[in-house]
């Protein structure tokens, strides 16, 4: 066996063991257990690092500054007129997906998320400044749903709608509507601190603006949010706009309250509950019982350098290594979406933990981490030829893969059944926005931001008994594996032939031509065969 290494000089390669010191490999036939290489490495020679691809945030957009309470003072205009600034708008929050994260863990840790308060509005009708933004990065292939929301504005607007639709003049009035003669709410305004409380009689006190949102909130996703960031995006997305500033005392002056000594507070933010879930991209997912090899397959294949073990779950998060193909000539072209007209240079391929019999009853690591092969272009079923039976073998994978894309159906069923129900119960106006107050008009940090409309796609499922598929039959270079070779040959002959039910048990699965690749991943035998394959199932023509 050569024991060249092709990640030499992509990553720095470990101290080599004294062949003294080198623990004892068990289990490990027909191979030099000396000769370490990328393929069968040391011990110590696997990247780790922490990946999460589950969470929930709490993402809270920034309340707005309060209105200024002043007046000019200038030599020999000792009582000038109202002159308080404006509040600044409250920070927004927005999310962006980016090609360089590939982990939930960092947003996981940090749970709440909470843009920068507006500055309060100042004297000589200076407005306040607006408040600073949150900008979440997410691996590109995160879905966003949302849990909860609580927007103050939109609350508000709806107990103004009923008030109103009760006739009652309690529009203004204190929340239990019991106190009509308080025509002002004093929690939402702001005094003179000189004033006398005289001075701030119901009777003569204007009536409350009515509740305001910045016009950048009408580029905020729909209620309720439910997103998927497939692709990288250019421009952060907006998902929750900072709350309006307060009113100034300018705003106030009228011809019987000539020196008004209040001015409104600024809107709370909105804030949000929302889940993300990352499911990673990847054009071959592969398919596997533990131990078979899949990350061997995977190592030989590309230049990654995910853990390989001689026991089960080795490998305990998802894996993604990519194949760059050199051959310009032969090339084929991307034959669907919007890159059909571009040749493929690259594929990448994802490696996940094990499947064993019953995970859908959350033996073994379970179900998850097909998430992470679900919208994979190739399914690659990694079948071990020194198992008894491999038949029965990818039968049993199929089995639990056909579990789980029931699972996912029951899912995005109930889950369009939820989005159905909160737009109907949601408050939102024929356009499904609310009404954006025109007089408030807050800047926008950066002129880009307004323009970045969301561009992320609706979630879909896609039937994954429908993908191409193929099978990997490993360790091909152990002993008296033939038979089992050949076992598997001819069942998949027959279920293309349509002799054979199909493993997954859907009459509508795909069974075009399936490929069995023979392979010896660790002497890397065979694993050319597998690009040939994969291009052409992308490709999505058959070149026989
Ligand atoms: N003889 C032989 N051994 C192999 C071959 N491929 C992998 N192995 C060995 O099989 C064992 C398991 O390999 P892994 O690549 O870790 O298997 P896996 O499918 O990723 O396992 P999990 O991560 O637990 O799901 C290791 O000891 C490998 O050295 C092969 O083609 N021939
Ligand atoms: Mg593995």
């Amino acid at each position: 066996m050569p024991s060249t290494d092709p990640a030499a000089g992509c990553a720095p390669r470990p101290a080599r063991r004294q062949s003294g010191d080198r623990p004892p490999r068990p289990g490990r036939s027909g191979y030099d257990p000396e000769a370490a290489s990328h393929l069968d490495p040391t011990p110590d020679a696997y990247a780790a690092t922490p990946f999460t691809d589950q969470c929930t945030l709490n993402v809270q957009a920034g309340p707005g500054g309060h209105g200024c309470v002043s007046f000019l003072r200038e030599k020999f205009i000792p009582d000038g007129p109202a002159n308080g600034g404006d509040g600044g708008t409250g920070g927004n929050i927005f999310i962006q997906a980016v090609r360089g994260e590939t982990s939930l863990h960092k947003l996981a840790r940090r749970g709440t998320l909470k843009a920068g308060r507006g500055k309060n509005g100042r004297g000589k009708g200076r407005g306040g400044e607006r408040g600073e933004d949150v900008l979440i990065q997410v691996p590109v292939g995160t879905i966003i749903r949302e849990i909860s929301r609580h927007d103050p504005v939109t609350e508000e607007w709806k107990k103004r709608r009923q008030a109103k639709a009760m006739g009652a003049d309690a529009v203004f009035g204190d929340e239990d509507g019991d106190d009509k003669s308080s025509k002002w709410r004093r929690e939402k305004w702001l005094l003179f601190p000189g004033g006398l409380p005289r001075s701030f009689t119901a009777a003569d006190f204007p009536a409350l603006p009515r509740p305001r949102r910045s016009n950048l909130s009408a580029s905020q996703p729909k209620a309720p949010i439910s997103l998927d960031l497939d692709s990288p995006t250019e421009q952060p997305l907006l998902l929750a706009a900072g709350a309006v500033g307060g009113l100034g005392n300018p705003h106030f002056v009228t011809k019987s309250i000539t020196r008004p000594k209040f001015a409104t507070k600024g809107e709370d933010g909105m804030s949000l509950q929302i889940h993300l879930e990352l499911k990673i991209l990847a054009d071959v997912g592969l398919v596997g019982l533990p131990n078979a090899g899949k990350s061997t397959l995977l190592r030989s294949l590309t230049k990654s350098r995910t853990r390989v073990g001689n026991w089960a779950f080795t490998t305990l998060q998802p894996n993604v290594g990519t194949v760059v193909l050199d051959d310009f000539k032969t090339r084929p072209f991307r034959g669907t979406g919007q890159h059909a007209s571009t040749p493929i240079e690259s594929f990448t391929i994802a490696d996940i933990p094990g499947l064993i019999e019953g995970a859908h009853l959350d033996k073994g690591l379970g179900l998850g981490f097909l998430r992470h092969v679900e919208r994979a272009a190739v399914l690659g079923f990694v079948v071990e030829l020194s198992t008894e039976d491999p038949v029965t073998t990818l039968k049993s994978l199929w089995r639990e893969v056909g579990q789980y894309e029931m699972i996912r159906e029951m899912e995005t069923h109930a889950e369009s059944e939820r989005r159905f129900d909160g737009r109907r119960d949601s408050f939102e106006d024929s356009a499904g926005r609310l009404p954006v107050d025109s007089k408030d008009v807050a800047e926008p940090h950066d002129a880009n931001l307004t323009r970045s409309k969301f561009k992320g796609s609706p979630i879909r499922f896609q039937a994954i008994s429908a993908k191409p598929w193929f099978v990997i039959s490993t360790k091909a270079d152990l002993p008296e594996t033939q038979d089992n070779f050949t076992k598997l040959q001819q069942y998949l002959s027959a279920v293309e032939k349509g002799d054979a039910p199909h493993p997954g048990g859907r009459k509508n699965a795909w069974r075009q031509k399936i490929h069995l690749i023979p392979v010896s991943a660790i002497k890397a035998e065979g694993v050319d065969r597998i690009v040939p394959a994969v291009l052409e199932l992308l490709d999505g023509r058959s070149t026989n």
